[in-house]
């Protein structure tokens, strides 16, 4: 007999936690976000809801993380983390939004009440958590909000202070496969690193040293994990932090990190004193788990390495290692992307292997990646990772080398397997695996970007009156509604050489996008700036506050 929901505690523990009467919430691509102060009554409700995920689920452990990840240091926002270390089914999301909109603490009871039912959830199962949060000021609130909502169902949680998305859902896995054969790790931050810094001394053990790699940690939580790593790493790879003023006000993401480098295309300035020609420097996001690198050439002319430059990178390392390992044929290692991702770079990978164009969020890559033996999954704004199936690391631990060269190839992808966040991209894990690439390959970013040319290209937002009337098709290269307005798209495209554009309503900010490639820069900018206009006109954007660059 499943016993009964705890009313009277969540009722009063709800009442302290009022929903904002004006403010619709939508649990989106990256969970709920919008402003860090108007999200006190969600994170309550997200803690009511996190241990009902867990309890539905016999009681494994679900993850909880607070963060805007690259957004404005006011935002704040709330995810859930499945028992293997992924996003949140999606089913359960639309659960998510409905929690967070009931009206008062009596229509969130009722809600509740009618989830559990139709959920079938057994509320006798025990519910386990773990969270933590980035170094928002909002944070410490949310938490307590959060802490309220655990308390209220009664979930037993763990609280992972502050730390970043990637060690949450690495966390997450840990605590879940505890004692099983597939244990993950040691389920603490300090384990993860341990375990990613051993990986990767195995992997460039022999290798000439590697120069030291200049950091922009964003202002944010990655300051802290980077440290840390920086430690266990020693002389093996020197981290040069900066920006890591984390206690600094408005200084997280600002005219810095993963974010800023990829969508103005420029160094952040921060570090114009910092990088010399010819040194590597990365970005991190808000979160750590995004990361774009970068280098300025001879001329000081900055060269940017982005998400899809990573995974042409890896790909082809992990290709010729399994080649090398005597795998060839037995292991397929396949690759996903977005729409987003650049077209000499879909050119250059889909000439060599598998590809597949999946809807923007990472929980689409993730899970088309999983259909790989090794699938290599990143989006241009730099987050991704190296999915590895279990047939996969079964036949890494059973094949049996025939030759020396054989048997290191094959112990390079075994530890390739525990350098790898296979729960979810991270910065610093990606960043160790990129450093082992390039220590492997003898590469400079200069020899790393010559892999294949970017197409010039250009991302616009568009303020419209409604962005939920725009629809996609093809994984969101197709408009289907408005009705009318893919055709007059495919006209203007035409006109351009290498013209490619597309439009799709974005799932975390109130804007519609526009992206736009050609051959040539002006091109690129000329076309996206016309279907920015013409999406502008078509829905009836005012005339008045029509931006001045729209053609
Ligand atoms: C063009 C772009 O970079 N879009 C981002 C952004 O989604 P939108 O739905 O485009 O707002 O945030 C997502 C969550 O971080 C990320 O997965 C995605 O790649
Ligand atoms: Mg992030």
């Amino acid at each position: 007999m499943a016993s009964a929901l705890p009313v009277d505690a969540i009722r009063t523990l709800s009442e302290q936690h009022p929903k904002p009467s004006n403010v619709h919430f939508q649990y989106g691509t990256a969970g709920f976000r919008t402003l860090g102060n108007i999200l006190d009554s969600v994170m309550f409700r997200v803690g009511v809801l996190a241990a009902l995920r867990s309890k539905r689920l016999d009681g494994k452990t679900i993850g909880v993380m607070i963060t805007a990840s690259h957004n404005p240091e006011q935002d704040n926002g709330v995810k859930l983390v499945d028992p293997r270390g992924e996003m949140l089914e999606a089913a359960w999301e639309v659960h998510a939004t409905n929690l967070a909109n009931a009206a008062t603490t009596d229509a969130f009871v009722d809600a509740l009440d009618a989830f559990v039912k139709t959920a079938k959830i057994d509320l006798s199962k025990p519910a386990r958590v773990v969270y933590a949060r980035d170094t928002r000021p909002s944070g410490p609130a949310l938490i307590a909000a959060l802490e309220h909502g655990f308390k209220a169902i009664g979930a037993e949680a763990r609280n992972a202070g502050v730390t970043t998305t990637p060690v949450l859902h690495y966390l997450v896995k840990a605590i879940n496969t505890k004692g099983t054969k597939e244990e993950y790790g040691v389920d603490s931050e300090e384990g993860y690193l341990q375990k990613l810094s051993t990986a990767f001394k195995k992997l460039v053990a022999g290798k000439p040293a590697i120069p030291p790699l200049v950091i922009d940690c964003a202002n944010g939580v990655g300051a802290i994990v980077g440290e840390k790593l920086g430690a266990h790493l020693g002389d093996t790879l020197k981290l040069l932090l900066h920006n890591t003023a984390i206690d600094t006000a408005g200084a997280l993401n600002h005219a810095c990190g993963a974010d800023f480098v990829k969508t103005s295309q420029r160094l952040p300035p921060s570090l114009a004193s910092v990088l010399q020609p010819g040194q590597r420097g990365c970005s991190l996001d808000g979160d750590a788990d995004r990361l774009i690198y970068y280098y300025l050439d001879d001329r000081g002319q900055f060269h940017m390495l982005d998400g899809d430059k990573i995974a042409a990178l890896v790909a082809a390392f992990i290709v010729e290692l399994t080649k090398s390992a005597g795998l060839e044929g037995e292991i397929q290692v396949g690759i996903v992307q977005t729409a987003y991702a650049n077209g000499g770079s879909t050119k250059y990978l889909a000439e060599r292997l598998p590809i597949k164009c999946v809807s923007t969020g990472v929980k689409h890559l993730h899970h088309a990646a999983e259909h790989y033996d090794i699938g290599v999954y990143f989006e241009a704004n730099g987050h991704g990772t190296v999915l590895f199936s279990s047939d996969t690391t079964n036949k890494l631990s059973s094949h049996q080398p025939s030759t020396p060269a054989q048997s290191t190839a094959l112990n390079h992808l075994i530890n390739l397997t525990q350098l790898i966040n296979q729960t979810v991209g991270d910065a610093l894990s990606d960043m160790l695996l990129i450093e082992v690439v390039l220590a492997h390959k003898s590469y400079s970013g200069l020899e790393w970007d010559s892999l294949y040319v970017d197409l010039p290209n250009r991302l616009v937002k568009v303020v419209v009156p409604e962005r939920n009337i725009f629809k996609t098709a093809d994984a969101e290269r197709r408009l289907t509604s408005p009705p009318g307005l893919q055709a007059k798209i495919d006209e203007l495209v035409h006109r351009y050489e290498g013209g490619r554009s597309f439009v799709r309503p974005s799932g975390t900010e109130d804007v519609v996008r526009v992206y736009a490639e050609a051959t040539v820069r002006s091109q690129a900018d000329e076309l996206a700036f016309r279907v920015a206009g013409l999406v502008y006109d078509e829905v009836g954007g005012d005339p008045a506050k029509r931006p001045a660059e729209f053609l």
